[in-house]
């Protein structure tokens, strides 16, 4: 059995990935670290756990010395101790926040506000989008796991771009989250009374997962790909609708797209291209590993649209960090992951 321990594992993201690996038959998780409350149990804090495991939360040190993989939910800008504490130990370490996907130390002081303090660290680092980076995902030590907008987002263009079918380099992204891409924390904008029965743009062209997905989608294309993205808050708890608008070259039809797109895909079980006609929608997402994507045309303008849909708890994150584990230490991808989510 391979040994998991979980740090962070008090908050969301951290939780998501426990509640998977408790139903994962190749591992033992050995522990799970958090600030707050050490000492208690897990299911002091998350009672769906009761009777399922007495984990303790313990410090995210003693989580690291008992593992052979590291799961990190912790806020951006303090990864990089335990990622080099891991790596000097031969641990694996995979970060479920934003300190290692970027590849430009500049993209990361740009929107992170703070230097690599371990430079050297940041050259393994290995982008965690198993669809398109399998490989160098086997043989990492450290993965960036990707955040869930630029998930949607990635896969939703890889096939168009990588074939390069785009009329332009200009993308252009609505997204809606539910509230659990938040985190547990409590803020003004998550508040029950402000998002039930509401729906508002944030951060409009100025998130910070724009260099994320401007640094993956340039390398699919080839060429320098430049998006405007606009996130909203959409009050349920989980799940991500992305719609991409891209313009695609004039002797192109949406068939001979959708064929493009089900050919790229045809080898991956967690990636669905739906029929032309269907609309991706997140009731068939939610509590899975699969990112469903619905293809749509203006045939006026040959404006692509596509629609990318995932559960961020799951394909957004702890699926994604899962996926990425089993190829790491040589497991059939889909271990553990293997399960569809309610149908209404
Ligand atoms: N929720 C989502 O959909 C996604 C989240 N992520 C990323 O995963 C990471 C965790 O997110 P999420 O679980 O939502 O966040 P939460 O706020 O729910 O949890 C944060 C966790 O980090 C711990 N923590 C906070 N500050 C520190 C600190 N200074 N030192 C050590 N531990 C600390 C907290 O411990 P304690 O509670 O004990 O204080 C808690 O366990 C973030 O980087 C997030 O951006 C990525 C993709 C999607
Ligand atoms: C609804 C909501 O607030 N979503 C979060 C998702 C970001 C996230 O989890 O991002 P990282 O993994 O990149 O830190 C946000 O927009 O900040």
């Amino acid at each position: 059995m391979i040994k998991e321990g979980i740090i962070g594992a008090s908050g969301y993201a951290g939780c998501e990935v426990l509640r998977l690996l408790l139903m994962h038959p190749a591992v033992e998780v050995t522990g799970v670290g958090a600030r707050s409350f050490l000492g208690k149990k897990v299911s002091d804090l998350y009672p769906s756990f009761y009777n399922v495991t007495d984990l303790t939360y313990t410090t995210d040190e003693e989580v690291i010395a008992g593992a052979d993989v590291v799961f990190a939910g912790l806020p951006a800008g303090i990864s990089e101790k335990y990622a080099k504490a891991c790596v000097e130990s031969g641990k694996k370490f995979i970060d479920l926040g934003a300190d290692f996907r970027l590849e430009k130390e500049e993209d990361y002081i740009k929107w992170y506000g703070k230097a690599y303090e371990d430079k050297p660290l940041h050259e393994k680092q290995v982008y965690g989008l198993p669809e398109v980076h399998r490989e160098e995902i086997k043989k990492a030590s450290i993965i960036g796991n990707p955040g869930c907008y630029p998930t949607t987002v990635n896969l939703g263009l890889y096939p168009l771009l990588k074939h390069h079918l785009n009329a332009g380099t200009k993308v252009i992204i609505d997204s809606a989250s539910g509230t659990t891409g938040a985190g547990k924390k409590l803020t003004e904008d998550t508040h029950f009374t402000k998002t039930n029965e509401s729906y508002h743009p944030y951060k409009a062209g100025n998130h910070r997962h724009t260099p994320e997905m401007e640094q993956e989608l340039s390398h699919m294309a080839d060429e320098k790909i430049q998006v405007t993205f606009v996130p909203h808050l959409l009050p349920v708890n989980r799940g991500i609708v992305s719609t991409i608008y891209i313009p695609v070259k004039e002797n192109l039809t949406l068939e001979e797209i959708h064929h493009i797109y089900t050919d790229t895909y045809k080898d991956e079980q967690f990636v669905r291209v739906l029929p032309l006609g269907m609309n991706a929608d997140l009731k068939f997402v939610t509590y899975t590993n699969y990112c469903n994507i619905s293809l749509h045309m203006d045939a006026r303008d040959h404006t692509l649209i596509i629609a990318s849909t995932i559960d961020n708890m799951v394909k957004g994150t702890a699926g994604q960090a899962i996926q990425n584990m089993n190829l790491m230490f040589g497991l059939k991808e889909n271990t553990g992951l293997n399960f569809v989510g309610p149908s209404f």
